[in-house]
């Protein structure tokens, strides 16, 4: 039996099980750049293991919805950042770990100027931009090791808004 799950909008608190969702909301933590720039100052829980932090570019090609999520994903030994390069909305899937299955996938979509980091181990939908052209800043682990764990759900679910 096909599950369907509903899209929902991305906030802080929901996200919290499962990694930060940066933005610039409300005051800034400090101005800066003789009163310029607002910083919105170390918003994400940067975690590695034996590895280094590096900054990739992703192209990613542009989904829609109803989407059929077949799989989920985590990184073990690091935190996963995506900074969108545009003000597009994304589609962020988590789930929660039952001793190492996934459970109960739930979807967002982000507002535009939202970023996202995923903790280390999260169970994650793979990137997922809707509009074209997909490009995203990707923070995460650079190193050896096994670093990525797939898990293929046996009947997809359906991701609808
Ligand atoms: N595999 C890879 O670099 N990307 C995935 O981790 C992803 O979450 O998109
Ligand atoms: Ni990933």
């Amino acid at each position: 039996m096909t599950i369907r799950i509903k899209t929902s909008t991305l906030t802080a608190d929901a996200f919290a099980p499962y990694g930060d969702v940066m933005q610039a909301s409300g005051a800034p933590d400090k101005m800066i750049n003789q009163g310029k720039c607002g910083r919105f100052h170390d918003q994400a829980q940067l975690d590695f293991t034996d590895g280094q932090a590096g900054i990739s570019i992703f192209k990613g090609e542009k989904e829609t919805l109803p989407l059929r999520l077949e799989m989920v994903e985590r990184h073990p030994m690091g935190s996963q950042a995506f900074v969108p390069m545009s003000a597009d909305p994304f589609l962020v899937v988590v789930a929660r770990d039952d001793n190492g299955t996934p459970q109960d996938p739930v979807a967002f979509i982000t507002a535009p100027g939202q970023a996202i980091n995923f903790h280390r181990g999260t169970w994650h939908g793979v990137l997922t931009p809707l509009f074209e052209p997909g490009l995203f800043a990707v923070v995460d682990r650079i190193g050896d090791g096994a670093n990525l764990q797939e898990h293929w759900f046996e009947t997809p679910y359906i991701i609808e808004e």
